[in-house]
């Protein structure tokens, strides 16, 4: 069985290529980390992975441990008693920084021998990886959610994760000395549902239908529909333009019943944070966890970050609809 240190998982979906959604990935956990969370990323995205770049983690390397494949970390946890620690004290970071959750990440772009390999694969070896990423991966004890960054459209991947995760959560017990036995020790994660990315356009949104039809058909619940590049923040004034319209993935929450989670603008402060980093901050390496420092800071700069503070009304809200 895969998955035991995970308690929730929750899927990213969307029927367009192109609308934010390992954007929308990427905010979530770093929302959910900045509450305390401990987070894991699956990205599943095995033609066009894009976890990696948005991490600044593109040249590192998934570690094999006897267990299975260890996730890259991309920064750890801070308890809140080390948060407020005063300045001076012993440091590695955590006197300047508030509590928070680890973060860990896992992509077949960090398997393949370099960033410009290409995946040409037919669907049976893609479902294979899929069920090796469920059934191979140590992610680390308690964490809390695992957010898996799926590919656009529905197919191989999305049928494969699904069947795997159906799969986990219907495990059947074993036959022990003739009696029926559930391995209590190993509880299976629960599928808490997917979180439907769209942009505001009917080009998105009449795909994204389907996305929410694949959910029907195959009995994964709609956590929240969260349009996104909904108008454009002008970084001076903070006033909102409706560039690509506005109002669409509402409307298409409504008409399909799901609900609707909010939207969330085009704003420069997040292309400069994933993309803004320069060479040399890029390379630099965290001497502690050998991990890029602009990686291990993402979840800190990220609080400067205009969308920080609607992510976490969403994750929020989102925590307190999954539950314990
Ligand atoms: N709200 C936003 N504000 C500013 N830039 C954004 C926003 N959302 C996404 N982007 C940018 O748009 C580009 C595409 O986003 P992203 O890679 O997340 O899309 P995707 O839906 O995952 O694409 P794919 O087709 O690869 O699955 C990225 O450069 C990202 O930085």
């Amino acid at each position: 069985m895969g998955l035991e240190n995970v308690k929730h998982v929750v899927l990213v979906l969307s029927g367009k290529g192109g609308v934010g959604k390992s954007s929308v990935t990427l905010q979530l956990a770093l929302s959910l980390s900045q509450q305390g969370h401990n987070v894991g990323i699956l990205d599943i995205d095995l033609t066009g992975p894009s976890i990696p770049r948005l991490l600044n983690l593109e040249d590192k390397k998934v570690r094999q441990a006897p267990g299975g494949w260890l996730p890259v970390p991309v920064h750890s946890a801070i308890d809140p008693g080390q948060a407020s620690a005063p300045s001076g004290s012993p440091s590695n970071g955590a006197s300047q920084s508030s509590a928070r959750g680890s973060l860990h990440a896992l992509s077949l772009a960090f398997l393949l021998p370099s960033r410009d390999s290409a995946v040409i694969w037919r669907g049976p070896k893609k479902t294979a990886m899929i069920r090796q990423f469920v059934s191979d991966v140590l992610w680390p004890p308690n964490t809390e959610y695992l957010l898996i960054d799926t590919p656009p459209g529905t197919s191989d991947e999305h049928i494969a994760i699904v069947e795997e995760l159906h799969k986990l959560a219907t495990a059947m017990p074993t036959i022990q000395n003739g009696q029926p036995h559930l391995n209590i020790s190993t509880p299976a994660p629960s599928l808490a549902g997917a979180v439907v990315v769209t942009t505001p356009q009917a080009i998105s949104t009449s795909d994204v239908r389907k996305e929410l039809n694949f959910c029907v058909k195959t009995q994964v619940s709609v956590l929240g529909v969260i349009e996104n590049m909904s108008g454009y923040m002008c970084p001076c004034c903070g006033e909102i333009s409706n560039i690509f319209s506005k109002g669409g993935g509402e409307i298409m929450a409504q008409e399909c019943g799901v609900p609707y989670l909010g939207s969330v603008p085009i704003d420069t402060t997040f292309g400069e944070l994933v993309e803004g980093v320069k060479q040399a901050q890029r390379t630099a390496v965290d001497s502690e966890n050998s991990i890029p420092v602009a990686a291990t800071e993402l979840v800190e700069r990220y609080k400067d970050c205009g969308l920080c503070k609607i992510f976490n009304e969403y994750t929020s809200k989102l925590v307190s609809q999954i539950g314990s």
